[in-house]
């Protein structure tokens, strides 16, 4: 019996998240909330042949709570998304508040839940859920996520691309690491499982790590105001869940890059913030999971000069992101 909830249901991504985990046969009960609009989408998802009963909660008469007790799993995408021109950061005003009032929620009715975070800024709003949980005295490193793996869903679209043959995609994997933002987002091609054509030049390895940086910038270019990426992120959050659900019913061997806080595992925390030269409390890392979520985390191993220093790009803005959402719920009344 697997209980997932999704808060911010009625959303771009929401909606589509929703659909996809609807499809997902070990799902059983299949929780909606937002602010609007969730009775027609569980009543329209309800119709659906497969295991999971649906119901949609807005806030009234205690839905929140409602939606979240009972909950295994409980997915994020609750907030607004940029517009052109605007940075991930400049959502963190209205964005930092509804995940911190959902935090909340989640502490108070499903404090052993794996939770995943895709509202952005990603690199600011887990710490938050986080900050959110210690103050309730129910914090558990091992199972906040910052879902990231959009940005690995890309890198193995674009590499497949470069390489002309978009059927290699689903079998390419590329680790992404770092956070989901700008140059926080830290692919190690030197590590793809289909390397690169030989004499692939340094102009084209720049434009390529470019464009899985700066990945999501295209799609709210292409969207011209309607916000940014719904579908994609849709499919990648349906992928990173399937995984957690998978390694808590006890399938081993299952790692993948997404943003935890290093405390989650000491042992190997420890030794990549070795690597990367920085006491950061959070970082986008390989891990392995496990049936209580994070069960190692894994160290960058081998990397390149050119990566060295996106690492080192990196590093002061991932500081600056986590300060930010730290210091928001320190000053924040719960
Ligand atoms: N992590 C990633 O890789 C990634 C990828 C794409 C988008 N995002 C982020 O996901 C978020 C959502 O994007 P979208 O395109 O679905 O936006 P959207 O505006 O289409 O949907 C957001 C939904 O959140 C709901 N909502 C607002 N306040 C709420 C609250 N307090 N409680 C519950 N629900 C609430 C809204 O009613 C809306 O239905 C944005 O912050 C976006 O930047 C992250
Ligand atoms: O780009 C955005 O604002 C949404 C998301 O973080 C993405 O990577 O597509």
């Amino acid at each position: 019996m697997v209980k997932a909830v999704v808060l911010g249901a009625a959303g771009g991504i929401g909606q589509p998240l929703s659909l996809l985990l609807k499809t997902n046969p070990s799902i059983t009960e299949l929780s909606l909330y937002d602010i609007v609009n969730t009775p027609g989408v569980a009543a329209d998802l309800s119709h659906i042949d497969t295991p999971a009963k649906v119901a949609g909660y807005l806030p009234p008469d205690d839905g929140l709570k409602k939606a979240l007790t009972g909950a295994d799993i409980v997915i994020i995408p609750a907030g607004v998304p940029r517009k052109p021109g605007m940075t991930r950061d400049d959502l963190f005003k209205i964005n930092a508040g509804i995940v911190r009032d959902l935090a909340k929620g989640i502490a108070e009715a499903a404090p052993k839940a794996f939770v995943l975070v895709i509202s952005n800024p990603v690199n600011s709003t887990v710490p938050i859920v986080a900050e959110v949980f210690k103050k309730a005295g129910v914090f558990d490193p091992k199972k906040i996520f910052g879902v990231t793996t959009l940005d690995v869903v890309r890198a193995s679209t674009f590499v497949s691309e470069v390489l002309g043959d978009l059927s290699l995609a689903p079998k390419v994997t590329v680790p992404v690491v770092g956070g989901h933002s700008g140059v926080t987002i830290v692919p190690l091609l030197s590590q793809s499982s289909h390397p690169l054509p030989s004499g692939f030049s340094q102009e084209n390895l720049d434009k390529l790590v470019n464009r899985i940086q700066f990945g999501g910038d295209e799609v709210v270019k292409a969207k011209d105001g309607a916000g940014s990426a719904t579908l994609s992120m849709a499919y990648a959050g349906a992928d990173f869940a399937y995984k957690i659900i998978c390694a808590a019913k006890g399938e081993k061997g299952i790692v993948a890059p997404t943003y935890v806080n290093l405390a989650a595992d000491k042992e190997g925390g420890d030794a990549l913030k070795k690597e990367i030269g920085r006491d950061l409390e959070y970082f986008s890392a390989p891990v392995e999971l496990g049936t209580e979520g994070v069960a190692k985390i894994n160290t960058l191993g081998k990397i390149t000069a050119h990566e060295a220093n996106l690492i080192k790009a990196a590093v002061p803005e991932l500081a600056t992101n986590i300060e930010k959402g730290v210091s928001f719920i320190e000053s924040s009344k719960l």
